[in-house]
């Protein structure tokens, strides 16, 4: 017998892969970025700029080491800095709020938005943001709503020098613009995790970067 193997949520990312796509597609505001990899979309002046300093004030509050599931701090992979913004706060939900309805997902399904820091050296190596079924950490995260399906992220600053989000496979470097949120699918038509979504935050060369980073769940995020 052939051996099937099962690849987690695959139904549901196809499903919300499609959906999410023809939305923006029809969004005359959002801008398709020029790639076959993935389906990838910008909005220029998603928040305004007291809204992004606004954000960067909360960020500067809540940043701390950033953590990944398998490697410290130390060892140089995410060296930014960064903590999720208060959900309970009205102008957090607000803003978390515009990125679910631009996308037209439940707010369930989402996570708290995270605010992240990079300060000249800091940077974000290159990974995925969707999860490898075969580590340990899948356990955790199967129960806590699935694999991830979309990625927003918006940019808060003009950053001096260096702090692209370099996608390595796509072979683009987004310049950090402040007030423009990205959008990308993490898994491919078929609902299977995009390898071509690798990504890195390069490194801050002169000033800082400030970002925020909402990440979408197949299932209600616990
Ligand atoms: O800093 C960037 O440009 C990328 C951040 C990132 O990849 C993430 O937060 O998952
Ligand atoms: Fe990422």
């Amino acid at each position: 017998m052939a051996k099937t193997e099962t690849i987690p949520d695959q139904a549901a990312l196809k499903r919300v892969g499609k959906a999410v796509k023809d939305r923006l597609e029809a969004d005359p505001g959002v801008y398709k970025i020029p790639t076959d990899l993935t389906d990838m979309y910008a909005v220029g002046d998603f928040l305004t700029g007291a809204e992004c300093e606004r954000l960067c004030l909360m960020i500067d509050e809540v940043a701390r080491p950033s953590s990944l599931h398998e490697i410290g701090y130390e060892s140089g992979f995410r060296t930014s800095y960064s903590g999720d913004l208060d959900p309970g706060d009205s102008f957090v939900k607000g803003i978390s709020r515009r990125i679910d309805d631009l996308l037209g997902l439940p707010s369930m399904v989402g996570e708290a938005v995270q605010g992240q820091r990079y300060l000249p050296g800091q940077q974000f190596k290159p990974h995925n943001d969707w999860f490898y079924s075969s580590e340990k950490y899948w356990e955790l995260e199967r129960k806590r709503g699935g694999q991830r399906s979309w990625t927003a992220m918006a940019y808060l600053n003009e950053v001096e020098e260096g702090g692209g989000t370099h996608f390595t496979e796509i072979g683009i470097n987004i310049e950090p613009k402040p007030g423009v949120l990205l959008v990308w699918n993490n898994a491919k038509p078929d609902g299977s995790p995009n390898e071509d979504t690798m990504h890195a935050g390069t490194p801050v060369l002169k000033g800082s970067k400030y970002i925020i980073t909402k990440w979408y769940r197949t299932r209600k995020w616990a």
